[in-house]
């Protein structure tokens, strides 16, 4: 079977996509090849079945779709290699915070036929949210093989270029909040008298529904809001209090830094 996807880096991303497609199940393992610098890291992939090759330019010779997946820190030092091997048809999805299609074009070939996207972590588990955009030389039918992959482990929503940055905060770096918060939830919980992974599942599973209510109830989120907010309750009194310390500034200072932070990366 042909080789259908490659990645260069196999990092934290590349792995929950890669767990995502498998729990999909409509790829297998000799369909996606990878490299990464690190062997040990070649080593386990290949031992797992996927096609491992010991060069960047290897990999894109025989990839029609490669996935940039290297921190945009090391982004730079991979051009050589991806020029190497490149064809007119190799379509690069870059998953690369801050890194434009106008960036390939001008450090790769002016002819290279870009995809972005910002992936989720939670593409792991099937529910990654994929926000992509293209450049105008990706044909339908390339676009559609990568719809296909990509679909297989989440939901894809197309946006206009120049909101790639602006994107981050809303998927790429999401699940970082909601991390961070269940853990303080968690923490406070244990402080409480209960077992932390006990606190952990009651608010994790409840983030969870949360959502499901968001995409599948039907209702506006000012009225699942509002389903909260009585008078003299529990709720209102916590998030007064939030709201009391900042907790609406906070979140949009965060979102602003991320789409500052994802804007420097694109100029390093
Ligand atoms: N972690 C996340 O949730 C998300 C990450 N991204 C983007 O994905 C990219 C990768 O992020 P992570 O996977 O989190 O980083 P990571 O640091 O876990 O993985 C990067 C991988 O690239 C490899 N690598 C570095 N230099 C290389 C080279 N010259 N050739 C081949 N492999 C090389 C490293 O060995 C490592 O395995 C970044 O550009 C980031 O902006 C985008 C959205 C979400
Ligand atoms: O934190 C980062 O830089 C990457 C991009 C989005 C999520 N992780």
């Amino acid at each position: 079977m042909s080789v259908l996807v490659g990645f260069i880096g196999a990092g934290n991303i590349v792995k929950a996509i890669l767990t995502g497609i498998d729990k999909g199940g409509k790829f297998t393992h000799d369909e996606i090849a990878i490299f990464d610098r690190k062997e040990d890291a070649r080593e386990n992939f290949k031992s797992d079945g996927y096609i491992v090759y010991d060069s960047i330019d290897k990999l894109v010779k025989n990839s029609p779709i490669i996935v940039v997946a290297v921190t945009p820190q090391a982004i730079r030092s991979i051009v050589p290699d991806i020029k190497a091997g490149i064809t007119e048809k190799t379509v690069l999805l870059s998953v690369v915070a801050g890194i434009s299609t106008q960036w390939y074009k001008e450090n790769i070939d002016e002819k290279s036929k870009v995809i972005r996207c910002m992936p989720t972590l939670t593409a792991q588990e099937g529910m990654g949210s994929f926000a992509v955009c293209k450049s105008e030389d990706i044909t339908d039918e390339e676009f559609k093989d990568v719809e296909k992959f990509l679909s297989s482990c989440g939901i894809l929503e197309k946006i206009p270029e120049d909101l790639m940055d602006e994107v981050v905060p809303l998927n790429g770096s999401a699940p970082g909040y909601f991390y961070h918060m269940a853990n303080v939830v968690a923490n406070e919980g244990e402080k409480m008298g209960f077992d932390k992974e006990v606190a952990l599942r009651l608010f994790a599973q409840t983030m969870k529904g949360s959502a499901e209510t968001i995409l599948n109830s039907g209702m506006s989120i000012e009225t699942l809001e509002s389903k909260l907010r009585l008078k003299g309750g529990t709720t209102i009194a916590a998030l007064d209090k939030m709201d009391e310390l900042g907790f609406e500034r906070c979140i949009i200072e965060g979102v602003r830094a991320c789409v500052a932070r994802s804007k420097e990366l694109g100029k390093l």
